[in-house]
C-alpha cells in the first residue's frame, strides 16, 4: 500500500513505522531536527512490543511533493489537534476516490473537520491506545498499553467491514500492532474520551501520573465523577456507548503502565500548545450545546486555562 503519514510524531512514528518496516511504500511527513535526524539515521523505534528502525526512512517537510506523485492508498493523520488547518488545506491533493484517512486524534471532533475537507467517503475514524512519545530527534519510545489502532469506515455495517477496511486491518496486524473490530466506531472514540479526557485534565491540574491518580481515594473519586459526565454528554448525544462504561474504563486504568500521563498534560506542563480545547473545551462546548451539565469538566478547564494562558493557542 502506498501511504502517507502526516505528523511523525508519537503514533505516526510508531504505526506508520510499523508499516513502513513491514514493506509497504511509506512516506513520512516531518520537519527540523526531527526530520534530519530521520534522513540520517532512520526512525528508531524502541518499544515495549519489539525495537525496529526503518533505514533509510523516506521523509519530507513538503506535504505538495507526497500529493504531486498522484493520491494515495491509505493517509495516517497523526498531528496534533490544533496543527490540523494547515494539513487539512493541502490534503485534497493526496486522496482519490478510494483513498482511506485515518484519524487519530484525541476528542470527538477530528472526523468531522477531515470530513469538510475531503468528504466523508474518504474518512475512517480511527483509535490509537498506547503511550509512545518522541524521544530524541529522530527516535521514538513506545512505553506501553494495547499498542492497538482501531479503524472503521464512517458509516460501518456491523459484521461486514468494506474492503479497504479489511485490508487495513490486516496490514496493521501483519505489521506488528493490533487492530481490534470495533463493534461501533463512534462508541469506541467516545470511549476514549471517556478515558483520556479525564485522565489528562485531572492529572495535568494535579500533575499526578496514572498511578498516582488511581491510588488516592479522592482523586480516584473525582476521574470516576469526570467520566460519568462525558459518559451522560456521550449519552445525550444518543453514542451507545456499552453498559458500565465507567467500570470498565476504571478497569483499564488500573491496568496501565503507573508512570503513564497524557499528550495533554506533558505538553500544558511543559509550556507548549496544547489539544486542551479539543480535549476538555470539547466536552464544555458540546455539553452546553446538548443541555448537560459538567461541571466539574468546566472547573478544569477553568483552572487550566488560567493556569497555561497558552494552552489554548494553536
Ligand atoms: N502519543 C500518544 O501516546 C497518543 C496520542 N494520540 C493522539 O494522536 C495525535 C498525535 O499525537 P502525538 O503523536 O503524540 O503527537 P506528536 O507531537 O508526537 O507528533 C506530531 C508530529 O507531527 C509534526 N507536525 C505537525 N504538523 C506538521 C507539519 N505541517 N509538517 C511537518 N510535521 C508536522 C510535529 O512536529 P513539531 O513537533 O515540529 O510540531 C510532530 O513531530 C494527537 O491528537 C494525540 O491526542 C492518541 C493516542 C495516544
Ligand atoms: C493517554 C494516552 C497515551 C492513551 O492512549 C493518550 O491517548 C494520550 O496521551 O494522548
Amino acid at each position: 500500500m502506498r501511504i502517507a503519514v502526516l505528523g511523525t510524531g508519537g503514533i505516526g512514528g510508531y504505526f506508520g513505522g510499523r508499516l513502513a518496516a513491514a514493506g509497504h511504500d511509506v512516506t513520512f511527513l516531518a520537519r527540523g531536527a526531527h526530520l534530519e535526524a530521520i534522513r540520517a539515521h532512520g526512525l528508531v523505534v524502541t518499544s515495549v512490543a519489539g525495537d525496529f528502525t526503518v533505514q533509510p526512512a523516506q521523509a519530507t517537510d513538503d506535504i505538495a511533493s507526497i500529493g504531486g506523485a498522484g493520491p494515495v492508498d491509505v493517509v495516517l493523520l497523526a498531528v496534533k489537534t490544533w496543527q490540523l488547518p494547515p494539513v487539512l488545506a493541502a490534503l485534497p491533493a493526496l486522496v482519490g476516490p478510494g483513498t482511506a484517512v485515518i484519524t487519530t486524534q484525541n476528542g470527538v471532533e477530528a472526523p468531522d473537520q477531515v470530513a469538510d475537507a475531503v468528504g466523508r467517503a474518504a474518512v475512517l475514524p480511527g483509535i490509537a491506545k498506547l503511550f509512545v512519545h518522541i524521544e530524541d530527534p529522530g527516535r521514538i519510545t513506545h512505553v506501553g498499553g494495547p499498542g492497538s489502532l482501531v479503524v472503521d469506515e464512517w458509516s460501518a455495517t456491523p459484521g461486514a467491514p468494506s474492503d479497504r477496511v479489511t485490508r487495513l486491518r490486516q496490514a496493521i496486524v501483519d505489521s506488528g500492532a493490533a487492530s481490534p473490530v470495533p463493534e461501533d466506531i463512534w462508541a469506541e472514540l467516545w470511549s476514549k474520551m471517556l478515558f483520556v479526557v479525564p485522565f489528562g485534565s485531572l492529572g495535568a491540574a494535579l500533575d499526578a501520573t496514572i498511578g498516582e491518580l488511581r491510588s488516592k481515594p479522592s482523586s480516584r473519586a473525582l476521574l470516576e465523577d469526570a467520566m460519568r459526565e462525558v459518559e451522560a454528554l456521550a449519552r445525550a448525544r444518543g453514542i451507545r456507548l456499552p453498559d458500565r462504561v465507567v467500570a470498565g474504563t476504571m478497569a483499564f486504568v488500573d491496568d496501565q503502565p503507573a508512570d503513564g500521563t497524557t499528550t495533554l498534560q506533558r505538553d500544558l506542563l511543559e509550556g507548549r500548545p496544547s489539544e486542551l480545547d479539543a480535549w476538555t473545551g470539547a466536552v464544555v462546548r458540546l455539553a452546553s450545546e446538548s443541555r448537560v451539565d459538567v461541571p466539574l469538566h468546566r472547573l478544569l478547564l477553568e483552572v487550566l486555562t488560567a493556569r497555561h494562558p497558552g494552552a489554548l493557542l494553536g
